[in-house]
């Protein structure tokens, strides 16, 4: 069972990605989303399909909206009504995936 990060976690884990990644705090809930930009709708696809299956591998899955070439995502974990570790791995994850694809 998951748990809501803890204040060392969220120190070394979130702010990174808040700080320079580009991720942001929801405001209406414990989550983070962010816009990824791709040059087409196949780059962007690609990249979800790479996403999906590290999603399944993983066990946690993203919440996501696509239009062409734009995917805008927001990690948080059912489980626990918040932010744990999956979803800092997961963002981490798809940063390097996205990094691919552009
Ligand atoms: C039963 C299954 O393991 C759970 O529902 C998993 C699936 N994927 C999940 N994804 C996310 N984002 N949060 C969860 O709590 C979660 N739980």
């Amino acid at each position: 069972m998951a748990t809501q990060l803890s204040s060392d976690e969220r120190v070394q884990g979130l702010a990174p990605l808040l700080k320079d990644g580009g991720w942001k705090l929801e405001k209406e809930r414990d989550a983070i989303s962010k816009s990824f930009l791709f040059d087409n709708f196949n780059s962007a696809f690609a990249f979800m399909t790479s996403v999906a299956m590290k999603a399944e591998k993983m066990d946690h899955h993203p919440e996501w909206f696509n239009v062409y070439n734009r995917v805008n995502i927001t990690l948080s974990t059912h489980d626990c009504q918040g932010l744990s570790t999956r979803d800092v791995a997961l963002a981490s994850y798809i940063d390097k995936a996205a990094a691919k694809f552009v």
